[in-house]
């Protein structure tokens, strides 16, 4: 369980979901507790609950006990009391992971089937069942397998609802060739299935015959129902194909009773917030998709990510740090702030510089723009990442001087004036408020022997300035020499080739058409406050004029972001178009409309792409997962695709809503988001600067 709590815990702080848990005994330990595996008051504490997380029961120290008191008899009095006929148990194999099955690469990539498994019925609870003694002395055990129609219908209609949203594919597993109830088992689904789920196939079969094709041809099942026994011993075949038990889960929602009483001022085991609806008995629920694409995204992290520091996220979005700023205050106003505020830690003031004499290998990285938005990003990702400098060097306005900045989770800097600190830095990440500032302060650094990164448009279209997203056009890198000056691109332009670059080089994009959804950070922290009073002044019934945009923001959406040029596009627009060709193709058509949107942080993107080559979503979406820095979340249910919210603070570009564009011969949509703070500017920074130091600089 201490797994569980680990992930309660990033719920917690990353999907809004908020817990209210109690622990209870079942099994050996409430046994040697109580004298019993389940005391009426657990079973009432998990019957109150909305949900009950369970860990396992059982040991070989409790093997000698009588039946009764046996530490399975607890789960399965849960189970009955419970109601909870239906245990869905998914084999899921991630592609990172495909090598932890002792099966072969191509029977389990890709896997996903649902095992449906009857759970209160059967012969686990079949009456009669004993031991007795016959006339003529001979000794006998027995049990009974037993269905009822109804029992039969209501795991089966689990099995179709949930098939419907899957691969629309069920097989109804029995032994009807040998038993009595298993050719009644199978009677009763196929009249089930006339009458109600005909758009579903089905197909029956011998649980036998299933057992030898889990392991022969897994990936032709979708979902499969059957009975408590065989459910028992099929999922845990299929458990093996993805490698270990421990990576099964299995889930059996709470049948929904009508009627049923708010059950919040009872004591409660484990209680998801009021906010996430009840999942009716056998349909999908709410944010599973989510929140398995989640655990693709972890499992596909854990191979790629460098360790942190100190294991916490210094992040300004949704990270620990930042929750915890909220902590106490049942108000909402974690989820309304969306990473606007900036949480404050009692911290240390401590520098980070190398004592005298003490000889080092790493770097001095100056921050210009440290109290901005990236700014900040910039000094956390350099922490997150263990970037090897000896001196970090904040730097901003003249009003900033002597300001406190955090870099990581306790230490802080001063910040000082960017003109009189540049010279002992070898880094130079800069992101002051716009291109006049790095026109001028960029090639001061770069003549001391800076190597400078800059944030800001003024270089990116200089042919001896390389553009560089790492994952995209990082041998670009390699000409940073010519004037010391390495150039980020625009946020919109970073996360689009992302995800388009893996596109390109299998189909050619000829055209591509964008709308963008751009959040507010993308006009700097003031923008940010702009839209936060706005909103509030709304609410208040008093007006404030627009300053960061040209109408108001609040409520409302703003189709420019910069200056209006001759042809009626506007800068943002321009850049987008200038960048994307730089990068990707000169010979690609881009027609971008680019919008300010009411968000906070995360920029999302509308975008449709004719290719020269044919390409369909499925080879889309295989290319996209395999992309590095791109996570693809894309399954058609309600909520199965990133929104800016989800974004913040991750690393990620996240596709979704990949599919055909009927409307010309090779055509795709996609729906593309991002932390704009972080992979659409600091991250993309620190990422370039990695690069440099393990390819091209020398430390000083
Ligand atoms: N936000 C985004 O999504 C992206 C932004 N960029 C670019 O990065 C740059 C910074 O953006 P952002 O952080 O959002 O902007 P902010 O407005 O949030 O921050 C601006 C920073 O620049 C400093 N500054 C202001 N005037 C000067 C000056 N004369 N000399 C030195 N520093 C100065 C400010 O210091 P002080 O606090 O003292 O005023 C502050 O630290 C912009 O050019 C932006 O276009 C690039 C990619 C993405
Ligand atoms: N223009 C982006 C932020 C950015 O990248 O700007 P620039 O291209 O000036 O660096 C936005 O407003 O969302």
């Amino acid at each position: 369980m201490g797994q569980v709590e680990r992930v309660m815990e990033w719920l917690s702080a990353r999907r809004s979901f908020s817990f209210d848990v109690q622990s209870g005994l079942v099994g050996g330990v409430s046994y040697e507790a109580h004298g019993t595996p389940l005391t009426d008051e657990t079973l009432a504490d998990a019957v109150a609950a909305d949900a009950v997380l369970f860990g396992a029961v059982g040991g070989p120290q409790w093997d000698s006990v009588a039946r009764e008191a046996r530490p399975e008899m607890g789960i399965l009095r849960l189970r009955k009391e419970m109601d909870l006929y239906a245990n869905l148990r998914p084999a899921l194999v991630f592609d990172p992971l495909v090598e932890a099955s002792t099966l072969k690469d191509e029977v389990v990539r890709g896997l996903d089937l649902m095992i449906v498994r009857e759970l209160t019925g059967g012969i686990y609870f079949g009456e009669p069942r004993g031991v007795e003694t016959l006339p003529d002395g001979t000794r006998r055990g027995f049990d009974t397998e037993v269905y009822s129609a109804p029992e039969i219908e209501r795991v089966s209609r689990v099995a179709f609802e949930l098939a419907r949203r899957r691969d629309n594919r069920v097989h109804s597993v029995e032994k009807a060739n040998v038993m009595e109830s298993g050719k009644f088992w199978r009677d009763e689904v196929t009249a089930l299935h006339a009458a109600d789920y005909t758009d579903v196939a089905l197909e029956h079969m011998y649980a036998d015959n299933c057992a030898m094709q889990l392991v022969r041809r897994p990936k032709q099942f979708d979902v499969i129902v059957t009975s408590n026994l065989f459910g028992d011993l099929l999922s845990d075949c299929a458990a093996m194909l993805t490698g270990s038990l421990g990576m099964l889960p299995s889930a059996s929602p709470r049948p929904v009773r009508r009627g049923r009483k708010p059950q919040g001022a009872l004591r409660t085991r484990a209680r998801v917030s009021a906010r996430h609806r009840r999942p009716e008995s056998g349909q999908s629920v709410g944010g599973a998709s989510q929140l398995h694409d989640d655990a693709a995204l972890f499992v596909r992290r854990g191979r790629r990510r460098r360790p942190h520091r100190g294991g916490r996220s210094g992040r300004a979005g949704g990270g620990l740090a930042h929750r915890r700023h909220h902590a106490g205050r049942d108000d909402g106003s974690f989820d309304r702030c969306h990473g606007r505020c900036r949480p404050r830690r009692a911290r240390r003031a401590r520098r980070l510089s190398t004592p005298k004499g003490v000889r080092t290998m790493g770097y001095r990285v100056a921050v210009a723009g440290a109290t901005g938005n990236v700014g900040r990003q910039l000094l956390a990702v350099l922490a997150e990442r263990n970037f090897p400098a000896d001196e970090i060097i904040p730097l901003a306005s003249r009003a900033s001087a002597g300001k406190e900045v955090s870099f990581g989770d306790d230490i802080t800097l001063r910040c000082t004036i960017s003109p009189n600190s540049t010279s002992p830095a070898s880094i130079w990440a800069c992101s002051p408020p716009g291109s006049a500032v790095s026109k001028v302060h960029a090639p001061r650094a770069a003549a001391q022997g800076c190597v400078v990164i800059d944030n800001t448009s003024q270089f990116r279209m200089d042919e001896d300035v390389p553009l560089v997203v790492p994952e995209v056009n990082g041998e670009t890198i390699a000409g940073y020499d010519a004037r010391n000056i390495i150039a980020n691109p625009n946020c919109s332009t970073i996360q689009m080739v992302m995800a388009l670059k893996p596109l390109h080089d299998h189909a050619r994009i000829k055209r591509i058409v964008v709308s963008t959804y751009q959040s507010t950070s993308g006009a700097g922290k003031q923008a940010m406050d702009e839209l936060f009073d706005h909103t509030r002044a709304i609410y208040m019934n008093a007006r404030e004029e627009p300053r960061a945009f040209a109408k108001t923001i609040a409520f409302n959406v703003v189709p420019q972001i910069g200056a209006f040029d001759t042809d009626g596009s506007t800068g943002e627009e321009a850049k987008m178009v200038r960048e994307t060709q730089r990068i990707l193709d000169p010979e690609i058509l881009v027609s971008a409309t680019c919008v300010r949107v009411p968000t906070f942080i995360g920029h999302a993107e509308a975008v449709n792409v004719e290719f020269h080559d044919p390409i369909d979503e499925e080879e889309a979406r295989e290319l996209l997962s395999a992309a590095p820095g791109v996570e693809v979340i894309d399954r058609p249910f309600d909520g199965g695709y990133a929104t800016p919210v989800d974004c913040v603070g991750e690393d990620a570009t996240f596709v979704s809503r990949i599919r055909r564009d009927p409307t010309v011969a090779n055509g795709l949509c996609l729906w593309i988001v991002s932390d704009n703070l972080r992979k659409g500017a600091a991250l993309n920074a620190v990422q370039i600067a990695e690069d440099l130091i393990a390819n091209h600089l020398v430390p000083a």
